[in-house]
C-alpha cells in the first residue's frame, strides 16, 4: 500500500462563459467552455494511522480547517467510503486565490482523485466527479481536467478535443472577486449570449483564430464595473499584442492567447509594468493530463 502521494491541481480559464437564467434554487443555469492551464497547486498526501483529517496550506490566508475545499473533498471520501485512517494535506499554491481559476475547486478535485489512490477506492473519474458536484460548481470539470463544456450550474461536462496549443497571459490585479455577488449582480435579461456551439467547434476544427474571435464571458460587464482596473488590464493585453483577450470565471485574471513565442515577452514584460501577478504558462492537453495526472 502506498503512503504518500503528490497530485498536481492544475487552474482553469473559460473560453466562453453564457447564463441562461437563474434557477429556482439560487444557482444559475450556464453553458462553459473551459480548459486547463499549466500553471497547478501541488497536493501532497500523506498517510495517517489516526482518524483525522489535517491540511496546511503554503500561503498563510489560504484556510486550512473545514473550510479548505479539499478538506471537504477527504471528509466526504472517507465518511462516504468508511475509512477510520486518516490524512495529512499538504498544499503548496501556486494558483492565486479567489481569483476566477478554480484554485480551490482543483484543490479538491486532486485530493479526490489522490485519495482515490491512497485509500485503493476504485472510483471512476465519474463517480469522483459527481461527488466533487456536492463541494463547488467547479470541481466535476476539475477531476477531469483537459477540455470540456459544462452545462447545468457547471457540474455536466462533455468532454471535447483540446484548442491548438499556444501560450496563455494570465494577470492578476490585486483583489479578490466573490463569485456569488458577481452572479448576484447580473441581470440575466440583458445579457449578450456568446456562441458557443461555434466555439465549440471553432476548438474541434483547431481554428486558433476563430476561438479568438469567440472569446466572450457575460460575467465580465459586472467585474468590469465593479472593478475598472480589470476592464484597463483587458485593454493593455489586447494593446501589447495578445492574440485574444478575456476575463476568466468571475475575475478578476484576465488572460490573454497568444501563438507566436516571440510575441510573449512584449506582452509580459508589458503587463509587469503594472501588474505584479503575471504568468506565462501553456494550454493542457488531454493527453499530457493522462500521462502525468500524479507526477509533480
Ligand atoms: C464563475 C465560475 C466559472 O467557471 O468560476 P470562478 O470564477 O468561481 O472560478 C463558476 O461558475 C463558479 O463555480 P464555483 O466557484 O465552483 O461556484 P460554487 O462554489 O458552486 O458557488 C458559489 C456561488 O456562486 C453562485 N453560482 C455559482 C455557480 C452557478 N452556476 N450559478 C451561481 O449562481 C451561487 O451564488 C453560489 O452560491
Ligand atoms: N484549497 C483552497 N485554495 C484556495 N482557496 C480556498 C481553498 N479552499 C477554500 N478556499 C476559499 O475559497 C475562496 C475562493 O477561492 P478560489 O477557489 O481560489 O477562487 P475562484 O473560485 O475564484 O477560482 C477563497 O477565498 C478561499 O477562502
Amino acid at each position: 500500500m502506498e503512503l504518500k502521494i503528490s497530485v498536481k491541481a492544475p487552474a482553469k480559464i473559460n473560453l466562453s462563459l453564457d447564463v441562461l437564467r437563474k434557477r429556482e434554487d439560487g444557482y444559475h443555469e450556464v453553458e462553459m467552455v473551459m480548459t486547463t492551464v499549466d500553471l497547478a497547486d501541488r497536493i501532497d498526501l500523506v498517510h495517517l494511522e489516526t482518524d483525522q483529517i489535517i491540511v496546511d496550506v503554503s500561503e498563510g490566508f489560504v484556510p486550512n480547517d473545514e473550510r479548505n475545499l479539499a478538506y471537504q473533498a477527504a471528509k466526504i471520501l472517507k465518511e462516504r467510503y468508511n475509512i477510520n485512517k486518516g490524512v495529512s494535506i499538504y498544499i503548496t499554491k501556486r494558483i492565486p486565490v479567489a481569483a476566477g481559476l478554480a484554485g480551490g475547486s482543483s484543490d479538491a478535485a486532486a485530493t479526490l482523485r489522490g485519495l482515490n489512490e491512497l485509500w485503493q477506492l476504485n472510483l471512476s473519474l465519474d463517480e469522483l466527479a459527481s461527488i466533487g458536484t456536492e463541494i463547488g460548481s467547479d470541481v466535476a470539470f476539475c477531476v477531469y481536467g483537459g477540455t470540456a463544456l459544462a452545462t447545468g450550474r457547471g457540474e455536466i461536462i462533455e468532454r471535447i478535443p483540446s484548442p491548438p496549443p499556444c501560450w496563455v497571459v494570465l494577470a492578476k490585479p490585486p483583489i479578490g472577486v466573490s463569485t456569488a455577488e458577481v452572479y448576484g449582480k447580473l441581470k440575466v435579461d440583458q445579457i449578450t449570449h456568446p456562441d458557443t456551439k461555434a466555439m465549440v467547434k471553432a476548438i474541434e476544427e483547431k481554428n486558433f483564430t476563430e476561438i479568438c474571435s469567440l472569446l466572450h464571458n457575460v460575467l465580465e460587464d459586472v467585474t468590469f464595473k465593479a472593478y475598472p482596473e480589470v476592464k484597463h488590464i483587458k485593454a493593455q493585453m489586447e494593446r501589447f499584442g495578445a492574440d485574444g483577450v478575456l476575463m476568466s470565471g468571475s475575475g478578476p485574471t484576465v488572460f490573454g492567447l497568444v501563438l507566436k513565442e516571440s510575441r510573449l515577452n512584449r506582452i509580459y514584460n508589458g503587463l509587469r509594468g503594472f501588474c505584479s501577478n503575471v504568468y506565462a504558462v501553456r494550454l493542457i492537453s488531454q493527453q499530457h493530463l493522462d500521462k502525468n495526472r500524479t507526477k509533480v
